[in-house]
């Protein structure tokens, strides 16, 4: 289930038209369009290589954009990068965690980044570093931490300046499952105190279980966007499923239903759907109408690994190419 109940309207906390980067001769990010509500998660999808890390740098402003327009917290990135930066919190592969150092440290030194004073700053260290679970090894230098660990001072040391912004690229890559549930908490948290997420990840379960919305980025372009549901409707391979336990109703509904695979032996019935309401209705209306109950009914929608492979292919349905524009 998404994170936040802010999937839709309400002004965009990040915005993004045409956004182009390259690098000598290579196209990175193509042309891509994003817009994220106030106090949603927004999770940017793509292989290695699509231009993820890319698109955050370019949001945050640790890099300029060759073309288009991007605006983060209501403020343009090319002429007010100073708000945007005050505005936002940045966390992953280009971390500011300094292994040599202890946790504590680490933190202080985002307290005086932040202009805090020092009884201010220890007051907020040490509620972040207790809310993160790392009381015990604050006074630790970070290279003894567990990667989870890491992680969790990066975000425990964006948050002392309150960010209402946070990017996340691939905040749960080489996590095992319990660092990585952890990680998904802490998320859910930030967007409970209404902070807008902006996470990249290569996980499909990720986006998932936090994103309202998904960009699918492939080649430095967005193939697909929508809510996981939505996605997972763009390609072929979602069915309804009835079953029977009389094999007159079953053989009363496969005459009364157009285009069902027949599965005698289960007494099964399968309907080739986008699993929209529509469509359901439109099986149900027919069953009604031949006075026919169904013992069971389920919709299956195909995986959003299908959903993925599907578009990040080179051979993205025109279904799915219509949806992203
Ligand atoms: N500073 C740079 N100079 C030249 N090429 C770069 C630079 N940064 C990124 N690239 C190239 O841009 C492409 C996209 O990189 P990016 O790091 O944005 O992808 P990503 O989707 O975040 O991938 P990953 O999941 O592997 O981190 C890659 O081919 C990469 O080699």
């Amino acid at each position: 289930m998404p994170t936040s109940r802010n999937g839709g309207g309400g002004p965009p906390a990040i915005s993004a038209v045409g956004l182009r980067k390259s690098y000598g001769g290579k196209t990175v990010l193509d042309g891509i369009d994003l817009r994220v509500p106030a106090g949603s998660v927004f999770a940017l999808l793509g292989p290695n290589g699509a231009g993820k890390t890319t698109a955050v740098k370019t949001l945050s402003t640790l890099i300029g954009a060759d073309g288009g327009q991007a605006q983060v917290a209501g403020h343009d990135v090319a002429s007010a990068p100073d708000r945007v930066r005050a505005a936002i919190g940045v966390t992953g592969q280009f971390s500011a965690v300094d292994g040599l150092i202890t946790g504590t440290e680490n933190m202080l030194l985002m307290a005086d980044l932040n202009h805090l004073s020092r009884r201010e700053g220890k007051r907020v260290i040490a509620e972040l570093l207790e809310r993160f679970d790392l009381g015990d090894a604050a006074d630790k230098p970070v290279q003894s931490y567990s990667g989870g660990m890491k992680r969790r001072l990066d975000i425990a040391m964006t948050l002392v300046g309150s960010p209402r912004i946070i990017f996340l690229d691939e905040p749960t890559t080489g996590l095992d499952p319990r660092a990585r549930h952890n990680m998904w908490g802490i998320v859910r948290e930030l967007v409970a105190n209404g902070v807008t997420v902006f996470l990249t990840t290569q996980y499909l379960d990720e986006a998932e279980e936090l994103a309202d919305r998904i960009a699918v980025l492939d080649n430095g372009k967005i193939v697909a966007e929508g809510s996981a549901e939505e996605l997972k409707r763009m390609i072929p391979g979602g069915h309804i499923r009835l079953r029977f336990t009389d094999p007159s109703a079953y053989q009363s509904a496969a005459s009364a239903l157009r285009e069902v695979q027949r599965d005698d032996e289960a007494l099964a019935l399968q309907i080739p759907s986008g699993g929209s309401q529509r469509e359901l209705r439109s099986v149900l209306d027919r069953l009604d109408s031949a006075g026919i109950e169904a013992d069971e009914l389920t919709v299956h929608t195909p995986d959003l690994d299908d959903v993925f492979f599907a578009l990040t292919d080179g051979n993205v349905p025109t279904q799915a190419q219509e949806a992203a524009r």
